[in-house]
């Protein structure tokens, strides 16, 4: 309102020409200078990325950059410019495009996300050639113990993993523990370095269901007794590695843009990042991870972090199930108690992360 006002008494001088914002938002948002949150990132392994792509021809690459968040200090993608809503605001050919399965498999070599690890192990990783090829992808992936690294409960000894309390998180840890264990055993690698590659998949790789029609992800969701999402007939999936778009953060409750696949049927296929909404320069670009009404036990289990809000959280909680703690009072710690241990432990980032899950879902019972 301020800078349109500005504009109109100011005769003569054109509002909406006023700033290099780009397309979207109408006068107000033209005109006003854009806020930016983060840091950009200038790192030599960003910069190849950014080289590489372009000489593959991905388009929109300008719109978008990649940075750390002032405030959290993660890396993720920042918008340059306006975008309104239905905007394709990046889009990567998808030759460059890291398939985790056989193309002639039907995603059948790769049931599991710790199959999917193998596999990137195999074709990518350990692999000479491939390995040169992709380097300058590979090279701007996390490594275990970097800034970008955030473990999944998977990574936790016994008795950490005990400390989450909440028995069907507990449980999936577990069972992607024995998963890794019996995969590495079968192909002969070595659990710790499966481990690494099965968390880089899941929490980075994009999974397309083979059989679904486009337009599956917007119906709404199906829960099951336990307050899971139902996976609708456990259709044929396969994962995707997509360099620069897997930079993305997640946001549960405001997402403003989501991947989408342009011409899947033809030769030139591309992923893209579409708007979801209008977006003004310098927001984060965030996208919905996973089946995008994910609960805070999935996004730890798969993603290795706890949401700042979860609109989600109070209906799994609700919707109960015998893993899951019905009260808050199941619990064996108070809501202040976690959250003093919280304020003690800055120097432990497993602990604060196990409190914080604990402090997120006992926030989110219905009183
Ligand atoms: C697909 S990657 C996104 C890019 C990643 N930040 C990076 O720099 O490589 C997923 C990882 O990003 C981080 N992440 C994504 N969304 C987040 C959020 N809302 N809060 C905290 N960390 C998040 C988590 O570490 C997660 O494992």
């Amino acid at each position: 309102v301020d800078a349109l006002a500005a504009g109109t008494s100011n005769k003569g001088r054109k509002v909406s020409s006023s700033k290099s914002t780009g397309g979207g938002g109408g006068f107000g948002a033209a005109s006003k200078a854009p806020t930016f949150i983060h840091t950009p990132d200038t790192s030599e392994s960003t910069q190849n990325l950014l080289q590489f792509l372009k000489a593959q021809k991905a388009k929109g690459l300008d719109n978008v950059d990649i940075g750390f968040h002032q405030g959290t200090g993660v890396r993720g993608l920042f918008c340059t410019t306006n975008m309104k809503q239905g905007q394709i605001i990046c889009r990567i050919p998808s030759d460059c495009a890291l398939a985790l399965s056989d193309p002639n498999k039907n995603g059948e070599d790769a049931p599991t996300v710790a199959h999917g690890g193998s596999n990137f192990l195999e074709m990518y990783w350990n692999n000479e050639q491939n390995k040169r090829l992709w380097s300058p992808y590979l090279d701007t992936l996390p490594k275990q113990g970097s800034e970008q690294f955030d473990p999944t409960p998977d990574f936790l000894g016994e008795d950490e993993l005990m400390l989450l309390e909440f028995p069907r998180l507990i449980q999936r840890a577990k069972e992607r523990k024995e998963q890794v264990g019996k995969v590495a055993a079968e192909k002969g690698i070595s659990e710790e370095e499966l481990r690494f590659a099965t968390w880089l998949v899941s929490s980075r790789a994009f999974q397309l269901s083979l059989s679904a029609p486009a337009n599956e992800k917007d119906e709404m969701p199906q829960y099951d007794d336990r307050g899971q999402v139902i996976d609708k007939a456990q259709k044929k999936t396969i994962r995707v590695m997509v360099p620069f778009i897997d930079m993305a953060n997640h946001s549960s409750d405001q997402p403003n843009c989501k991947l989408t696949l342009i011409d899947p049927e033809k030769d030139d296929a591309w992923f893209a990042l579409e708007a979801t909404r209008p977006i003004s320069a310098g927001k984060e670009l965030v996208i919905s991870y996973g089946s995008g009404v994910d609960s805070s036990v999935e996004l730890l289990m798969d993603y290795g972090f706890v949401p700042s809000s979860n609109r989600i959280d109070s209906i799994m909680l609700e919707k109960g199930g015998d893993d899951a703690i019905a009260k808050l009072d199941g619990w064996t710690t108070t809501l202040d108690e976690d959250k003093t241990m919280l304020e003690m432990s800055r120097d432990d980032p497993v602990l604060q992360k196990i409190l914080r899950f604990r402090i997120r879902l006992k926030e989110s019972y219905k009183r």
